[in-house]
């Protein structure tokens, strides 16, 4: 079906509240694009000398690279983008680069500060290659990750992704997120068709005309308190894991089973770099990985949805170091002593498979999260832009939200391998891992680490799916039902006793408990037969 739709006639440009033009100085000009796309001519006015915090970084890193991300056009947006964290400075990069007029409205332009994003898997480095993206690891002292090394009790395993058909250069990565997220804000607003602009999104702008409710922009605030409203025929929500605005948009089912405490070891060595140190201790999963050649990051995982602060500190020192590997005690008391210990809540929530507003996209974590444990979100939002750049591509005019809206049914099913399989990764084996006193769930706990620690064609089937390098759900079903089948064989050989078989039994029931709830939020269609739901194959609108 062919949009003839005007999006300049539909989509005002950006206004205020008191129905001002939003830009009001600089020096407007006709611009033309450089690349070959249709649009309605509107006006630009090109490197609107605005002064951003993004300027006033201060790390010396980025003191030759900063530049302002000017406001670059005034006319009305073909998306805007809510958010500039990962998602939505790699996705304004994207279609950016398609020749789409991106207007991205972000909260605090500064540097962030936090303990997040901190390791892109191997697959998302690729998915980061794919989107012309990869020099943003440069120039950011960001660390080669080649695998896990796993510790319980006295033992340790060491696991690698599997990384020998692909260049050098494709491994994981660590680095401080803050520097990765300013990279990408730097590249994405070097370009002609990106406004980058300070500001809180309120509201998201609906047009109700009976039959159908459309989203046809947003409202927000900048720092001298003005509301301003702005236009798009797209909307995309990226407002990451606090998103206040999903709630228009889906029905959020957020769980937090636990929460992460975080602190930055300072100038010591870990016992196997190049590696993250993943320690199944006696209370908790606990977590290690460089992220400069300065720093190493250590997460606490604490259950439960709050943690207090008060008493953390002896809480660590007198309970944690004793279970983290002993060349890194006098590091791990000093950043305790040090004091700038940080908590955020792990969340997770299954996307809703046809959140269909028309007008509006949610991505990134505001639209799906799973357990930070393995470090996978980023490279799921990767490879969800990645297809949902691959659908928009040929579309020339955004402006039939409907018709748009039926086509992009298929982003849900098409991102499904990736997700799925890190989701479900994820999650599950956080339970896996996670302790209980349950004897049955102690015994799984312990049949995978053994299992992993096999080796060969048992770890490195996991590994495949924990790098994102192996994006296929039905593996991961297969190595999970064989590491229930290795812990039942363990428990039942060579003699069965009448408890082995009752813990066995458990055993199993614990594994369906804890993998099929995953598998249902995920989709058991959508997961394992995509290519039977109609929307796998539909033809782009206005071709
Ligand atoms: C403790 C923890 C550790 C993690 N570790 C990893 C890891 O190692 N590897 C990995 O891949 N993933 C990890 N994750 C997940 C990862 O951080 C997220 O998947 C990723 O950051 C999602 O990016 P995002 O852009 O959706 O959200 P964010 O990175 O949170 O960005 C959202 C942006 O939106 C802005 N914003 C918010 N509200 C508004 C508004 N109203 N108006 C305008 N702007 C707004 C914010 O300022 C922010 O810049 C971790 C998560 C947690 C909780």
């Amino acid at each position: 079906m062919s949009i003839r739709c005007c999006s300049a006639m539909l989509y005002p440009p950006s206004v205020n509240c008191s129905g001002k033009t939003a830009i009001t100085s600089g020096c407007h000009s006709a611009s033309k694009f450089s690349y070959n796309k249709p649009h309605t001519p509107l006006l630009f006015s090109t490197h609107l000398p605005i002064a951003s915090p993004l300027l006033k970084t201060t790390t010396a890193l980025r003191r030759n690279t900063t530049r302002l991300p000017p406001l670059r056009f005034s006319g009305a947006a073909d998306v805007i983008i809510v958010g500039a964290g990962v998602v939505g400075s790699a996705l304004t990069y994207a279609l950016a680069k398609d020749g789409r007029r991106v207007h991205v409205i972000e909260k605090d332009l500064r540097e962030p500060d936090r303990i997040v994003g901190e390791v892109l898997l191997p697959g998302g480095y690729l998915k980061l290659i794919e989107l012309g993206l990869e020099d943003c690891l440069e120039e950011i002292d960001a660390q080669r990750m080649i695998g896990y090394v796993l510790y319980k009790d006295e033992k340790k395993t060491k696991l690698h992704y599997p990384l020998e058909k692909f260049s050098y250069d494709v491994a994981g990565r660590s680095f401080h997120n803050g520097r990765f997220v300013q990279r990408m804000r730097e590249k994405t607003s070097t370009l002609e068709n990106v406004r980058m602009e300070q500001g809180t999104v309120t509201t998201l702008l609906k047009q109700d005309n009976k039959t159908v409710i459309t989203v046809i922009g947003v409202q927000y605030k900048t720092k001298d308190g003005q509301e301003h409203k702005a236009y798009a025929p797209l909307t995309v929500v990226c407002d990451g894991c606090f998103s206040n605005l999903r709630q228009s948009l889906c029905r959020p089912k957020v769980e937090v089973p636990s929460c992460f405490v975080g602190l930055v070891l300072e100038n010591c060595q870990l016992p196997f770099e190049n590696y993250a140190h993943i320690i199944l201790a006696d209370l908790s999963i606990i977590i290690l990985y460089r992220i400069s050649s300065t720093k190493v990051r250590c997460l606490v995982d604490i259950p439960g949805q709050k943690v207090p602060l008060p008493g953390m500190a002896n809480y660590l020192k007198t309970i944690v170091t004793s279970q983290i590997p002993y060349e890194l005690h006098d590091a791990f008391i000093s950043a305790i002593d040090r004091g700038n210990i940080r908590i955020m809540p792990n969340s997770s929530m299954p996307a809703d498979p046809y959140p269909t507003t028309p007008g509006a996209l949610l991505l990134g974590d505001a639209f799906n999260m799973r357990h930070p444990w393995a470090g996978g979100g980023m490279t799921v939002a990767l490879s969800d832009i990645v297809v949902l750049q691959d659908l928009l591509k040929p579309i020339r005019d955004l402006s039939d939200s409907t018709s748009l809206c039926r086509h992009l049914e298929s982003f849900y099913i098409l991102r499904k391998p990736m997700a799925s399989t890190i989701n479900t990764l994820a999650d599950a084996l956080y339970k896996v891992f996670s302790v209980s006193p349950d004897e049955a769930r102690k015994q799984l706990r312990q049949a995978t680490f053994d299992y992993l620690s096999l080796g060969r064609f048992f770890s490195s089937g996991y590994m495949s799916l924990f790098s994102g390098l192996n994006p296929f759900p039905l593996s991961l079903v297969l190595h999970f039902s064989a590491t229930v089948f290795y812990g039942v064989g363990r428990l039942l050989l060579p003699f069965p006793s009448f408890k082995r078989l009752r813990i066995g039994a458990r055993l199993v029931s614990c594994a369906l408990g804890i993998i099929l709830p995953v598998i249902k939020a995920e989709g058991v269609r959508q997961m394992f037969f995509a290519a039977s739901i109609p929307s796998f194959y539909k033809d782009p609108p206005g071709r």
